[in-house]
């Protein structure tokens, strides 16, 4: 048994290339986009697509932008056959696409190929073979004369077939499979020979595509490698330069994003990074990079929960929720301070101004996401998510002194369950914590009058129920909430109003006010809130000193408790009333 498994393996060697100049260079516009879910995708699935799967998610491919698309391997099976069949007969390929097919580098293979391929009136024909030295000497049993022999043939009989069908207006595209493991003079030279055959011209580019049909290295390396070869390559400006890189190393992306910065104008991968082992690299994660960078990618993800749908369904595979841009997961927070940056980002944001919303790259909006999921309350929240949660479900903004208290109360809850609560859970917990606070003290009704003699004066007489039981309270003051503390003295708890406001609510069918007092109170240390809700602002306001003083006996012994209530309702009137 090895002690050290890892001596195993060989690092790969850095390319020679001091002056690269990759790593200057900057994306500034898309590449020409290939998908390849319809082949490298679908030989990847344990139940390759059925006809009706491959056409559900060809027209979804169309739909969504792209204009290059490989649909199969002719020479595999009569279900790939029979779906370019399908597509060509039934006229199904809208007239800017055009369909790509891929064959190996034999010649019953590429036969059958052109045979699927009749009456298409555009096609690329996608040849391959591999050139890595572990292929050449254990797969093929070729010297690196006898690799190019092998492509050369092929292209030749391609390009004869492709004579003997001039309707179709065709292009061909070579692969030198595993070109990051290949000698790059010997890549350079396959290549060069194949293009000698093709002889491609300006309206007729020939397509060289280097494949990382393994990732063997850093990203950087693949980036010196494509960069040797856009300087190196014959026949240049009639080449259009392709990557496809796969994800072994978890690199696709930033192979495929440095690989177009070194010279590549063209990508191949695949929806949601579906593909051979890792997959290939992802189509929409790269789109979505150029998208927040400014750049329109040319392709459509407006609706992003639609495509991966299909995906999903097409492929039989799940779409992690952690998935950059179209996981279930990708635009929530449920971490408190994260919460509480974006509601503070919403908040300053105006419509006119450029994205710049802490934690979220890009606006959810623009995949057809809602802002419902950004914030999501379990244990790790704060006070700034349930707030969020409030504003943005209920319209109800809560000063901040109170969504420290309400944040407490919402954390007992769900320390409790454990688990997370919805937008619709934090406002019942808030009604029940503040609005239907109506015991022992419940709200009945009241009248205000001007006192007589003092403008300024307002008297209220009010009707609550202690217990269940009508009294009568009256009081005077600057207004109804001072008059109604004063017709609370009888407590004898020395209420004093520390803040207050008052907002109208729209929620649903409803059209009311919404009150919220902060009390402070002798007995108790610090302040607490009272919250009313009513279409009558005043009588909001005394349902919101009624809750507030019901939250604080709750905090006194039942004794203590009692004894308050009993002085309450033992006081008579102080002012009689006048009207
Ligand atoms: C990296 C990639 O994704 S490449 C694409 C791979 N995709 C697929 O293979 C999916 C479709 N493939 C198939 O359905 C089948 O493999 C077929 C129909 C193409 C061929 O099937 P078979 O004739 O049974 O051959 P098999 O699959 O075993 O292929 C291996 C043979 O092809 C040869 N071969 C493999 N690749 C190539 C190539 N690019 N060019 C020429 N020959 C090749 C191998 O050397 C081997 O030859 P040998 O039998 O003389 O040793
Ligand atoms: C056929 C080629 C392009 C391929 O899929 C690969 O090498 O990964
Ligand atoms: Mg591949």
């Amino acid at each position: 048994m090895l002690t050290h498994p890892e001596t195993k393996y060989q690092p790969f060697q850095p390319i020679h290339l001091p002056d690269r100049r990759w790593p200057s260079q900057t994306i500034t516009q898309p590449p020409v986009w290939l998908s390849t879910d319809l082949r490298d995708g679908n030989q990847a699935l344990i139940e390759p697509m059925d006809l009706a799967r491959k056409l559900r998610l060809f027209q979804t491919l169309v739909e969504v932008g792209l204009k290059e698309i490989e649909i199969g391997f002719p020479a595999a099976s009569q279900t790939e056959f029979g779906f370019i069949r399908h597509l060509i007969e039934q006229r199904l390929i809208p007239d800017d696409v055009t369909l790509q097919v891929l064959t190996p580098a034999r010649e019953p293979l590429i036969r059958r190929t052109f045979e699927s391929l009749q009456g298409a009136e555009r096609a690329i024909v996608h040849v391959y073979n591999a050139t890595a030295p572990v292929f050449r000497q254990v797969v093929f049993g070729l010297d690196q004369a006898g690799t190019v022999q092998l492509a050369t043939s092929a292209a030749q009989l391609i390009k004869d077939l492709a004579a003997e069908q001039p309707q179709t207006h065709w292009r061909f595209e070579y692969s030198p499979e595993v070109f990051t493991s290949t000698e790059l003079p010997f890549a350079r030279d396959i290549c060069n020979a194949v293009l000698d055959i093709w002889q491609p011209s300006p309206d007729r580019k020939a397509v060289i595509n280097l494949p990382a049909s393994v990732e063997v290295a850093t990203p950087n390396v693949f980036a010196d490698q494509v960069e040797w070869m856009h300087r190196q390559l014959n026949w240049r400006d009639r080449v259009v330069l392709s990557v496809h890189p796969h994800n072994d190393r978890g690199c696709g992306i930033a192979a495929a994003e440095l690989g177009q910065m070194a010279g590549a104008d063209r990508v191949e991968g695949c929806l949601f990074g579906n593909g051979e082992r890792t997959g290939n690299v992802d189509l929409v994660i790269l789109a979505m990079n150029l998208y927040t960078q400014g750049i329109h990618p040319g392709l459509d993800f407006s609706q992003i929960d639609r495509v991966a749908q299909v995906v999903k369904d097409c492929t039989q595979l799940p779409i992690h929720p952690r998935h950059p841009y179209a996981g279930d997961l990708v635009f929530t927070a449920f971490s408190g301070s994260h919460q509480d940056a974006i509601r503070k980002g919403f908040a300053a944001r105006q419509p006119e101004d450029r994205w710049n919303v802490p934690y979220l790259p890009m606006d959810p909006a623009d995949v057809g996401r809602s802002y419902e999921s950004v914030v999501r309350v379990n244990s790790q929240s704060g006070k700034g998510g349930i707030a969020f949660l409030l504003e943005q479900d209920y319209g109800v903004v809560l000063p901040r002194r109170l969504q420290i208290e309400f944040s407490q109360v919402v954390q007992r809850v769900m320390d409790a369950s454990g688990r997370e609560v919805s937008a619709a859970e934090i406002w019942q917990i808030f009604q029940t914590e503040y609005v239907q606070a109506t015991e022992p003290l419940a709200y009945d009704w009241h009248k205000t009058v001007r006192a007589e003699d003092r403008a300024q004066t307002e008297v209220l007489t009010a009707q609550i129920k202690v217990q269940g039981q009508p009294i009568r309270l009256q009081g005077q003051g600057n207004g109804p909430i001072d008059a109604f503390i004063d017709g609370l003295a009888g407590l004898d708890l020395d209420i004093r109003i520390r803040h207050y406001e008052e907002r109208s609510l729209t929620y649903g069918s409803w059209a009311s006010a919404i009150a919220i007092v902060e009390i402070t109170s002798d007995p108790v240390e610090g302040s607490l809130h009272g919250v009313g809700i009513h279409e009558n602002i005043v009588t909001a306001s005394l349902m919101a000193v009624l809750s507030a003083v019901n939250r604080l006996l709750k905090q006194l012994s039942p004794e203590a408790a009692t004894r308050f209530l009993k002085r309450l309702t033992t006081q008579p009137l102080t002012i009689p009333i006048t009207q």
